[in-house]
C-alpha cells in the first residue's frame, strides 16, 4: 500500500492481516545532518535532509515554498484514546515535521503487571497492546515513505510489566521507549528492587533491539514545588540511570538524557534554564540530549505555552538538542487535539530553523555569571551523590526522601518522594534464580544455566529451543481481541458512515465527535463573561459546551473566552456548491493575448491606505507581476483618493482599475470597492471598464458583491491577475 496525498488513510487496510505484519527494521534511526543545505536563497547549517513530501509553514510562500528541517529529531506525543484516529494525526504531524512519534499510554499502565491486548479504548492515552503497536509501526511504514524520512515509534517501558513490554517492543520493532527504573520508584511507588532487576532486563532487550532509551529525570522537574531547585539532583537522577543502562550494555549513543527547562516567565528563565543546560551537556558529553518542552507551567494559553516552548528551543540552539521533544501547547488545557499536535511540530520547525547558524555567530561567555552558576550546579549536583553514597547508597538515599525534596541542595526541605524498600507494589516478588535456573532466550539479563544442556549455547540460548520469538517471529502469539464490545471494529462501526460517505462533522481528537472551538472577546469581567460566553454557545445550538480559557483582558472592560461545544448536525460535501477553482492561464498564452490587444491598466492603494508592497508585488515584473506579460501599468502609489483612481482611469482610457485595499477596518475596504463601481457607474464608464480590488483580507465572494468585476486575496501572484484580465476582457466584448 502507497499512501497518496490526496487519499485518506484506510485503516482498514492498516488492519488487513495484521496478523502476519513483520517490522520492516530495528533500532533508532537519527536525521541525515545536510552540511550547508542549499535552500531556496540560504544555506543552512543546522538542518538535515529535506523531506520528500511536507507541509511547509505559511510563511514559505515568501522563500519560494522551501520547508527547512532543523539537525535535531522532532518528537510528537500522540494518544487520544483510540489508536485509529492517532494514526490519522501522525500523519499531519510527519508532514509538519515530526519523526519521532511518542504515544502516550492509557492512565496507570504502568501499574498493569503484565501484558494487555486487543484494542480497547484508552483514557489520556492508548493501551500499549500488540495490535495497537503493530498497527501503527505498520501505519508509520507507509507514512514515512510518504514523506520520505524514517519515523521512530516510541511509547513506554517503565512500569512492573517493564520486562515483558520490553520483550514485545523487541519483537514489534519499536524504536524509542522511556525506561528508568527511578520513575517506577518516585511515580508509581513501585518496589525499588523489583524496579532496579526489572531494569536490567528490560534493558538487556533494548540494546539487543538497539531501542533507544529516554529517562524519567524530567517527572522530577514536572513534579517538584519549585523546579529549578531540583536541578542538581536532576543530574543524579540523570547519571544514575545513564551508568545503570551502560553496566547492562546499552550504547552511550542511545542513552538520551530527558531534560526540561525548570522554569518560565516570568520568572528571569534563561538566567536559570541556559547554566543548567550547560551544566548537563558539559557533565554528559557522550550522551544524546533529549530536550522537553516545560509542562510544569502551562496554563489554558497555547499563546503562552507556544512563547515558552520558543524560549526552551533557544536553550536547545544555544546548547544542544538531538532529539525536540514538542509538548502540545494546550497541556495546560489537558486536550491534546490535532491541531495542538501539528501547531507545536511547526512552533519547533520555525524556531530552530529561524535560530539555524546562530552558534556560527556568538558564543557563550567563558567567564562571569553564567560559568559561576554552572559550576555551582554541578558542585551541588556531586555533593548529592556524594551524601547518596554516604548515607549507604541509592535505595536508602530513597528511604531518606532525598529525591524530589523542594529544598535547592544541600537546603533540605523534608518534602521529598520517600518509599520503602520493603513496600511499594511488587515488594518481595523478586526471586534468587536456582543453580539450574535455565530460560532459552535471547537478550537475557543475568544467571542462565545454559552450560547444563549445552555449553557451546551459552551465548545463545535460544539455539536450544530452534530460536526465541526475537529470532523466529512465527512464534509469537499474536492475540487480536480479547473484548467484544471495547475495540476498533466497534469503534469503526459507530464511525463507518463518515468514512464511507461523503458527510463530515468537525473533530477535535476523534473522527466523528463533532467539536469545534470558540474564541471570544466579551466586554465583561472574567466570571461574568464565562456564564455569558456558556449561553450564547447554547443559543447557537452547540451541545457540551465548555469554556477552556478565560483570560482577562481587563478587570471591567473585558474578556477573552476560548471554549468548546459539539455541533449537533452533519453536513453532506455533496451538497455543496463549490465555485471552481480560478484557472490560469500560461505566461505565453497571457503574453499572445496583450500582444494582439495592448492593455493599460490604473493601480494604486485606495483610501487612507500606506500598505504597497502587494501591490507592487502583483505588478512589477521582478515580482512575476503583470507588467512581465506586456500590460502597461500606470501605479499611482498609496492613499490615493477613490475619485482620483478612477478620473486617471478615464484620462488613460484604461482597460481596468486595479486597487489594493489591506486595510479592513469596519469593512471599509468593501465600502471603498462598492464607491469605485458606483462611481464609474455615474460617470459612464462602468461597461467598459474592469474593477479589481485586492488584499489579505478580501474574500472574492464578498467583493464581488460590492460590484466589482473580482476580489483577490491572500496568496494572489499576477498570474492570477493577468489571467482574469485577459478573460475578462474578452467576456466584455463577447457581451457587448
Ligand atoms: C520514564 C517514564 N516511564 C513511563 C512513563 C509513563 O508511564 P505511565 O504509564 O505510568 O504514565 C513516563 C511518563 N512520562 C511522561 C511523558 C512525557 N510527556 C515525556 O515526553 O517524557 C516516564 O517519564
Amino acid at each position: 500500500m502507497t499512501l497518496k496525498p490526496n487519499e485518506k488513510l484506510d485503516i482498514k487496510n492498516i488492519l488487513k492481516d495484521l496478523d502476519k505484519y513483520r517490522p520492516k527494521r530495528r533500532g533508532w534511526t537519527w536525521r541525515n545532518k545536510e552540511e550547508n543545505l542549499q535552500m531556496g536563497p540560504f544555506t543552512f547549517k543546522d538542518a538535515s535532509r529535506p523531506l520528500g513530501n511536507s507541509t511547509p509553514l505559511p510563511s514559505a510562500k515568501y522563500f519560494n515554498n522551501i520547508d527547512p528541517q532543523p539537525d535535531a529529531v522532532i518528537t510528537t506525543e500522540i494518544a487520544s484514546g483510540r489508536f485509529e484516529d492517532d494514526i490519522r494525526r501522525m500523519r499531519m504531524a510527519a508532514w509538519h515535521g515530526a519523526d519521532h512519534i511518542m504515544v502516550i499510554r492509557t492512565a496507570g499502565q504502568s501499574h498493569f503487571d503484565g501484558l494487555i491486548e486487543g484494542t480497547p479504548q484508552g483514557i489520556g492515552g492508548i493501551p500499549i497492546t500488540r495490535k495497537q503497536v503493530r498497527a501503527q509501526r505498520k501505519a508509520l511504514d507507509f507514512i514515512e515513505e510518504e514523506v520520505g524520512r524514517p519515523i521512530n515509534y516510541h511509547s513506554y517501558i517503565s512500569g512492573v510489566a517493564g520486562p515483558e513490554i520490553a520483550v514485545m517492543f523487541a519483537e514489534e520493532g519499536v524504536n524509542g521507549a522511556h525506561q528508568d527504573p527511578q520513575y517506577n520508584v518516585l511515580y508509581r511507588n513501585i518496589n525499588m528492587i523489583r524496579s532496579f532487576v526489572d531494569a536490567a532486563e528490560a534493558k538487556k532487550t533494548m540494546v539487543w533491539a538497539d531501542i533507544a532509551q529516554i529517562d524519567g529525570a524530567h517527572n522530577a522537574n514536572a513534579t517538584a514545588r519549585e523546579a529549578w531547585k531540583v536541578m542538581p539532583e536532576l543530574m543524579v537522577q540523570h547519571a544514575l540511570n545513564s551508568i545503570y543502562s551502560v553496566k547492562v550494555g546499552m550504547k552511550k549513543e542511545n542513552i538520551c538524557l530527558s531534560t526540561v527547562p525548570p522554569t518560565a516567565p516570568p520568572a528571569p528563565c534563561l538566567t536559570l534554564d541556559l547554566p543548567y543546560a550547560v551544566a548537563l551537556r558539559e557533565l554528559f558529553t557522550e550522551y544524546k540530549m533529549r530536550a522537553q518542552m516545560n509542562t510544569k507551567y502551562m496554563e489554558s494559553s497555547t499563546r503562552e505555552a507556544t512563547v515558552t516552548h520558543v524560549l526552551n528551543l533557544l536553550i536547545s540552539r544555544l546548547t544542544r538538542a538531538d532529539i525536540q521533544s514538542t509538548i502540545t501547547p494546550d497541556e495546560g488545557r489537558n486536550v491534546p487535539w490535532h491541531i495542538y499536535n501539528i501547531e507545536a511540530c511547526d512552533t519547533a520547525k520555525q524556531a530552530l530553523v529561524g535560530l539555524d547558524g546562530l552558534m556560527d555567530m556568538i558564543e557563550l561567555k567563558k567567564e562571569g555569571e553564567l560559568r559561576d552558576k554552572v559550576r555551582e550546579l554541578k558542585e551541588r549536583a556531586v555533593l548529592f551523590m556524594e551524601e547518596v553514597l554516604e548515607v549507604g547508597g541509592y535505595f536508602k538515599a530513597v528511604e531518606d526522601g532525598f529525591f524530589v525534596d523542594s529544598g535547592y541542595y544541600p537546603e533540605r526541605n523534608g518534602d521529598g518522594i520517600a518509599r520503602k524498600i520493603d513496600g511499594g507494589i511488587g515488594v518481595g516478588t523478586v526471586y534468587e534464580r536456582d543453580e539450574d535456573y535455565f530460560a532459552p532466550v535471547t537478550a537475557h539479563f543475568g544467571y542462565n544455566n545454559v552450560a547444563q544442556y549445552d555449553s557451546k549455547a551459552i551465548n545463545d540460548p535460544a539455539n536450544l529451543i530452534d530460536g526465541s520469538t526475537l529470532e523466529k517471529p512465527e512464534k509469537i502469539v499474536y492475540i487480536d481481541e480479547l473484548d467484544e464490545t471495547d475495540n476498533v471494529n466497534i469503534r469503526l462501526e459507530e464511525t463507518e458512515d463518515l468514512r464511507s460517505s461523503t458527510k463530515v462533522k468537525p473533530e477535535v481528537e476523534w473522527l466523528g465527535d463533532g467539536y469545534i472551538m470558540l474564541n471570544l472577546f466579551l466586554p465583561l469581567p472574567k466570571r461574568v463573561a464565562e456564564f455569558a460566553s456558556l449561553e450564547m454557545a447554547k443559543k447557537m445550538g452547540l451541545e457540551d459546551v465548555e469554556v477552556i480559557h478565560k483570560e482577562e483582558m481587563h478587570p471591567a472592560e473585558g474578556t477573552r473566552i476560548e471554549m468548546k461545544g459539539k455541533l449537533a448536525f452533519t453536513i453532506d460535501t455533496k451538497d455543496l456548491v463549490i465555485p471552481p477553482e480560478p484557472e490560469i492561464m500560461s505566461d505565453d498564452e497571457i503574453r499572445e493575448e496583450i500582444e494582439n490587444q495592448p492593455m493599460k491598466i490604473v493601480a494604486g492603494t485606495v483610501g487612507e491606505d500606506e500598505h504597497s508592497v502587494g501591490l507592487r508585488e502583483i505588478i512589477d515584473i521582478k515580482h512575476g507581476g503583470i507588467e512581465k506579460y506586456g500590460i502597461e501599468c500606470h501605479y499611482l502609489g498609496t492613499s490615493v483618493a477613490i475619485e482620483k483612481l478612477v478620473d486617471a482611469a478615464i484620462e488613460l482610457n484604461a482597460d481596468a482599475i486595479l486597487a489594493s485595499t489591506i486595510i479592513s477596518h469596519d469593512d471599509i475596504h468593501y465600502k471603498n470597492m462598492k464607491r469605485m463601481h458606483e462611481l464609474c457607474v455615474e460617470k459612464g464608464i462602468r461597461d467598459k471598464i474592469m474593477i479589481l480590488c485586492g488584499g489579505t483580507q478580501v474574500s472574492p465572494e464578498l467583493a464581488t458583491k460590492q460590484g466589482i468585476d473580482a476580489g483577490f486575496g491572500r496568496g494572489t501572484q499576477g498570474i492570477h491577475v493577468a489571467t482574469f484580465l485577459v478573460k475578462r476582457r474578452s467576456e466584455i466584448k463577447n457581451e457587448n
